[in-house]
């Protein structure tokens, strides 16, 4: 079989206001809540979303403005996924427990791999999340590569 894989790429820019993701596996929603805290003020800044129970304790306990998705057992990493394809997303900080196996492991792999495909910043954990933040980049608009989804179905079709 031939491998196939995106000839060309085409670019995307994040504006200042970024569209940020916010998932924590239940062993994890703990820290996503403490780190959450520490960025609060950066994080009043953007555009929130994230999957419904990781959503819903963010915005009771912090007061923020947050897009409530399924759950991810219930499609909430799929939904994001698709945000991700149609260009809709910008940030991703995933807290995905190591030490859990999930009924819904297809669809978290399946989300990782649409944000590595279309080059979205992801943070696995709070030390790549507190690195992120501290960016510069974070107030900036931003320019990335993408695939040439165009250029993609044009040469397959
Ligand atoms: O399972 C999740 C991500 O894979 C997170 O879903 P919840 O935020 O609804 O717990």
């Amino acid at each position: 079989m031939s491998e196939q894989r995106p000839k060309r790429q085409a670019r995307r820019t994040l504006a200042e206001r970024k569209r940020i993701a916010l998932v924590a596996h239940d062993g994890k929603k703990d820290e996503m809540l403490a780190w959450a805290m520490r960025w609060r003020d950066e994080l009043s800044r953007h555009q929130l979303l994230g999957t419904g129970t990781t959503a819903r304790r963010i915005s009771k306990e912090l007061g923020l403005e947050v897009e409530g998705l399924m759950s991810g057992p219930l499609g909430g990493d799929q939904q994001i996924g698709a945000r991700i394809a149609e260009g809709n997303l910008d940030l991703l900080i995933f807290l995905w427990d190591p030490f859990a196996p999930m009924p819904h492991d297809p669809d978290v792999k399946a989300l990782l791999r649409l944000a590595t495909l279309w080059n979205v910043p992801v943070a696995n954990n709070v030390a790549s999340a507190d690195f992120m933040f501290h960016s510069s980049l974070m107030s900036e608009s931003v320019e990335i590569a993408v695939p040439d989804a165009n250029d993609w179905v044009s040469t397959r079709a």
